[in-house]
């Protein structure tokens, strides 16, 4: 991956959210760590064009998310913190297809795609499903996969472990180590970024440390204390 931020900053209603933030992510799993409010998801929402920026720039593969949206989207799908917010068509499968329905692909490559995907992590018994009616942790993977159906190059997920049980929190933490796809996590689940290649610590809405898991974690504990 290829994300730039240029002095970007955020604001909400007049209130400086994330300060101007000059770095550069190119690693291939990145977590980002700290306390409730201190500016992760508004963080990784610019990352995606979902906030734009009020100042500075931000480009991911060489796209600008205030002036090429859609092809920001394309390149780096984002997993919201509530995957039942994210699963629109009750059955599953129906779901996966409408991104790529509406690239205007063909049915027979639809078809393929989704089936592909859903082999890919074991889960066509959930395909004909109702969205509704899966447990967190299906509907955890079930959200994985209508993303990585449109085929992006970066992952963004929001929390995704958050209020699952630990069997469920085990089997999307052994998903997100096996995926290809360069992943940046937002997670208050420490174990599950600890081998991470790099970590960005925020702290009211400043990055307040970047580097290597163990000392970020560390620096992580301190502040929380
Ligand atoms: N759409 C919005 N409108 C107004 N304020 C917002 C909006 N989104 C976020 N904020 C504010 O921006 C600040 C940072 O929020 P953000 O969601 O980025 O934090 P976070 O670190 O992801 O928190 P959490 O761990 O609780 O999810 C918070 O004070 C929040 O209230």
């Amino acid at each position: 991956m290829d994300i730039r931020f240029e002095e970007a900053e955020a604001h909400f209603e007049g209130r400086t959210v994330l300060h101007p933030l000059t770095l550069s992510l190119t690693e291939r799993r990145i977590g980002i760590i700290g306390l409730n409010g201190s500016g992760k998801t508004t963080f990784a929402r610019m990352i995606n064009g979902l906030v734009a920026p009020y100042a500075g720039r931000v480009t991911v593969n060489g796209f600008d998310t205030a002036r090429d949206g859609d092809r920001v989207r394309a390149e780096a799908g984002f997993i919201f913190q509530n995957p039942q917010n994210q699963i629109i068509l009750p059955i599953l499968r129906e779901d996966m297809a409408l991104g790529l329905k509406s690239r205007r692909l063909p049915t027979r490559e639809i078809d393929a795609a989704v089936n592909g995907v859903l082999s890919r992590f074991g889960i066509g018994h959930l395909a004909e499903r109702r969205a509704h009616e899966l447990s967190g942790g299906e509907l955890q993977l079930a959200a994985l996969a209508s993303v990585l159906v449109t085929r992006p190059n970066i992952l963004i997920m929001d929390e995704p472990t958050n209020q699952l049980d630990l069997r469920n929190r085990d089997l999307v933490e052994r998903t997100i180590r096996g995926l290809d796809e360069d992943v940046i996590v937002i997670s208050h689940d420490l174990s599950l970024i600890a081998d991470f290649d790099r970590v960005l610590l925020f702290h009211e809405g400043r990055l307040a440390a970047d580097g290597v898991p163990w000392d970020i974690i560390a620096r992580y504990r301190e502040i929380a204390a």
